[in-house]
């Protein structure tokens, strides 16, 4: 997939997908990050040589029915990359092909697709983007369809959505009539007329904490979400108007909120079920240190599931979330998903007719099951507000958020801050952690670490308290910390 995400529109960048749908494997990192410092041809062949194809010739004896699909998003540097990206493949002996503009998540869910299905004499099935919709918008129009006498609320919903300018403006368009027909009338804004991820993105709406250009006239209190630049982050938010004269704000629902949301539901089906049916099945909640305090205490406190705290990177939660039977697993960013075990399904499916079964097993295809999806989280969100009758503000009110800032400064070598413990314990350089700790402990509710982040030449300095001016003033001590002990660069913050 060349895709830069939630980056800039200059930037642009690869993920790759597995044969079975999932994401590049941890042991391949070292190689792609050697390939992709390659500066010219003669370099990514040497790379190629030595740590790819060992002692098998270039081209290699074409593999059989072997192809490798390539999707791309919106960026002006897509067209030539994506040649790059299909000659490339085809000179090592492969057939390569291109299934065009579509979402990092879709890409998933197809080479998933071709892949389970059994493939026919002459080849594996052709990748039909129609089977995304058919299996994701299927499942969500057979849900949504009240149980009888169940009284859930059908009214008209308006949702703006906020498409960062980038390919999700394309691929949601098929879900605008379907949904209209059931009384969800989505309007699509950032759909391409703007610049990428500039000013609109769930990454903006998340970290800025501010409605996303093209939003001026949508008006306060109105139901809306906003994705990245390749769809597979989404965050809600409802405009708020500034106190006397000042810049509008937001109320945000995060990828934390999402996470909780899913798990009422998804608790509320089980419990419906019959015990045996569950015996020995394992729920989890997967989060990082970026999840809110709040939202840890909900899920411990309330929810009772049992949680589960990884270093950040989606490859983490998704492998913590795979160990389960069913695991929840949402950055707070808003990137994530809820993954079924194939025992959990088979139980399901062996409990023939029962609702409750039903319904879980038309969630386990209405969520995206290779990697997080903001057009399947949407319906997903959709889904539940309507069944529960709720509301943005009921959604919000499951729990309040702890007061939170994140900031991030540089550092001459970010590799000299080690971290353990799921990343909230500074393990070198001696002294910084015990001089967090002691800072840390003069704030009410107070929580904070710093870690080197993976994809920025930076330190990231998160922190929560009991008010916004004490989360703000802790971040800021916890990065002065940082900047004297880790050899901070520029101005001191
Ligand atoms: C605090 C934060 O949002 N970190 C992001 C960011 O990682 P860093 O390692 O923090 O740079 O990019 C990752 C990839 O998109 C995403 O998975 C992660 O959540
Ligand atoms: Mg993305």
């Amino acid at each position: 997939m060349i895709t830069a995400s939630h980056n800039p529109v200059e930037d642009n960048g690869v993920k790759m997908v597995e044969p079975d749908g999932g994401m590049m494997p941890q042991s391949f990192e070292p190689i792609a990050a050697e390939l992709a410092s390659c500066t010219d041809a003669v370099a990514v062949l040497a790379v190629l040589r030595e740590r790819v194809f060992a002692g098998v010739a270039i081209p290699a004896p074409r593999p059989p029915h072997v192809t490798v699909l390539v999707g791309h998003d919106t960026r002006p540097s897509a067209p030539h990359l994506l040649v790059a990206a299909l000659d490339g493949i085809r000179a090592l002996g492969v057939h390569a092909q291109s299934i065009g503009c579509v979402t990092t998540p879709q890409l998933h869910f197809l080479v998933h697709a071709v892949n389970a299905s059994a493939a026919p004499a002459n080849g594996p099935a052709t990748p039909e983007l129609q089977s995304y919709f058919d299996t994701i918008l299927g499942a969500f129009l057979q849900l949504q369809a009240p149980a009888a006498g169940s009284g859930a609320a059908s009214g008209g919903q308006t949702v703006y959505v906020d498409c960062a300018n980038g390919v999700g403006a394309v691929q949601l368009q098929p879900l605008v009539p379907a949904l209209a027909g059931v009384g969800v009338e989505l309007r699509l804004r950032n759909t391409g007329g703007g610049q990428l991820n500039h000013q609109c993105g769930a990454d903006f709406v998340q970290k800025d904490r501010k409605p996303p250009s093209d939003f001026e006239d949508v008006p306060a209190g109105a139901r809306c979400c906003s994705i990245d630049g390749d769809a597979d982050r989404l965050v809600y938010f409802s405009p708020v108007e500034g106190r006397q004269g000042s810049a509008r704000g937001l109320m945000l629902l995060d990828g934390d909120k999402v996470a909780m949301l899913a798990a009422v539901y998804i608790r509320d089906i089980m419990n419906q079920l019959p015990p045996d049916l569950l015996a020995g099945i394992q729920v989890c909640c997967v989060q990082t240190a970026y999840a809110n305090g709040a939202a840890t205490a909900y899920l411990r406190d309330v929810l009772k599931l049992p949680t589960v705290c990884t270093p950040t990177g989606v490859k983490y939660l998704h492998e913590a979330a795979h160990g389960a039977d069913l695991g929840i697993y949402f950055e707070s960013n808003g990137h994530g998903t809820v993954l079924f075990s194939q025992e959990l399904l088979k139980r399901l499916r062996e409990a023939g007719d029962h609702p409750a079964a039903k319904e879980l097993l038309l969630l386990a295809r209405l969520i995206n099951q290779t990697v997080g999806d903001a057009i399947s989280g949407l319906l997903l969100v959709e889904l539940i507000l309507r069944r529960k009758g709720w509301t943005l503000a009921d959604w919000e009110a499951l729990y309040t958020d702890l007061p939170s800032r994140q900031l991030k400064l540089k550092v001459a070598d970010r590799s000299t801050i080690t971290t353990a413990d799921a990343e909230r314990v500074c393990v070198t350089p001696a002294g910084l952690q015990d001089a967090i700790a002691q800072t840390v402990s003069q704030f009410p509710m107070g929580r904070a670490f710093a870690r080197p982040s993976g994809t920025e030449d930076a330190v990231r300095v998160y922190a929560e308290s009991g008010s916004q001016e004490q989360a703000d003033e802790l971040a800021r001590r916890v990065a002065q910390h940082v900047y004297d002990m880790a050899g901070g660069v520029g101005p001191r913050p």
